[in-house]
């Protein structure tokens, strides 16, 4: 049961962001982050610097998006997609509950719908995680109502992750230049999701199952009142309240290992209990793919050490794909399954 008592910490992000922002007025903000993430993993923000229009634009966009029909959305196939970019439909996975007589062994486990999108460049480069994105046909959706939206989104939420790293690099004392060390290209994925109304999805059924994001930053946009995420804190889920212009920032397993676990990197999952449908966006805000735990300058172990960021994406799509057998590991790394 989700816990009435506890609450998320709301960080206000003027006295850090501001033009008037002061050392001293930075370094209150810097620790009320560090606090939040060192207890929670998780922490909710105000004046954050994205602008309110951007926000409800992407989240029309999403709408117009998830409405296009189906086979125009397979045209889009994120599993077909050699860079980690397109729709994925629900997933598909062994469950315990309910199996229907006629089904087979797989039943949805989650019901949403997701678009993906990351930072563009030309070449798709090994092992799949750069390249170009793909965006509908302007037949099919005008650019104006699609591809600008969430492009300017992209680029605010790019600047917001870019913020918050430093915020946490200042939290464990390093000066936030520290950041160029490992962002010189990095890893950014946006994705898009809608979750169907409550009355659709079966019991027992998430929007999205419990799970702890694997990498670095993470900025979450809900749509203003459709609640439905849930952080685990000490044994009890804590409800995050989906509120106009407030965005939910965690940090992901790598981050929770790069600082040696100061930072937590929370479970979370989420539940639509809603009639309506719910529309949300993570960005995903990772690092250099070739970038190796930047506190301890290359010199320590495993996840903390000296593994790559690349080596620790590849690992998690891997483990998670364990989970279903018979298929390959190209389809691993791209699937839907395996993405957040
Ligand atoms: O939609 C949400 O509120 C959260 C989504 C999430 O946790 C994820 O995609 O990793
Ligand atoms: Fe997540």
């Amino acid at each position: 049961m989700p816990s009435a008592d506890l609450i998320l910490p709301l960080i206000d992000l003027a006295p850090y962001l501001s033009p008037d922002a002061t050392p001293s007025s930075k370094a209150t903000v810097i620790a009320q982050v560090r606090a939040a993430v060192a207890e929670f993993g998780f922490f909710q923000v105000i004046n954050h610097g994205i602008p309110i229009a951007s926000q409800h634009a992407l989240i029309e966009a999403i709408r117009t998006l998830m409405r296009i029909p189906k086979e125009d959305k397979l045209a889009m196939s994120f599993l077909k997609n050699p860079c980690r970019r397109g729709c994925t439909t629900p997933k598909k996975s062994v469950h315990p509950f309910q199996l229907p007589p006629s089904s087979t062994r797989f039943v949805d486990t989650e019901k949403k719908k997701a678009f993906y999108i990351g930072r563009p460049s030309e070449k798709i480069e090994p092992p799949g995680f750069h390249g170009p994105n793909i965006w509908p046909s302007p037949e099919l959706v005008p650019e104006a109502e699609f591809r600008d939206p969430v492009w300017s989104y992209y680029q605010e939420t790019n600047r917001l992750g870019r913020e918050i790293w430093q915020l946490l690099i200042q939290g464990l004392g390093h000066p936030g230049e520290l950041l160029s060390q490992f962002t010189k290209k990095p890893v950014v994925m946006m994705k898009m999701i809608r979750y169907p109304p409550f009355s659709s999805t079966l019991p027992g059924q998430f929007g999205v199952g419990a799970h702890t994001d694997f990498g670095g930053v993470t900025v979450l946009l809900q749509e203003a009142g459709r609640n439905g995420l849930e952080v685990e804190h000490k044994g009890e889920w804590i409800p995050v309240p989906a509120l106009e212009n407030v965005l939910v920032i965690n940090a992901g397993d790598m981050i929770a290992g790069w600082s040696g676990g100061v930072y937590q990197s929370a479970k979370h999952r989420v539940i639509n209990k809603g009639e309506e449908e719910r529309i949300s966006c993570a960005t995903f805000w990772h690092g250099d793919l070739d970038a190796t735990n930047p506190f301890i300058d290359g010199k320590g172990e495993g996840a903390a050490g000296d593994e790559t960021v690349a080596d620790l994406l590849v690992k998690r799509f891997r483990s998670q794909f364990s989970l279903m057998k018979g298929k390959k590991t190209e389809e691993v790394v791209r699937g839907e399954v395996f993405a957040h």
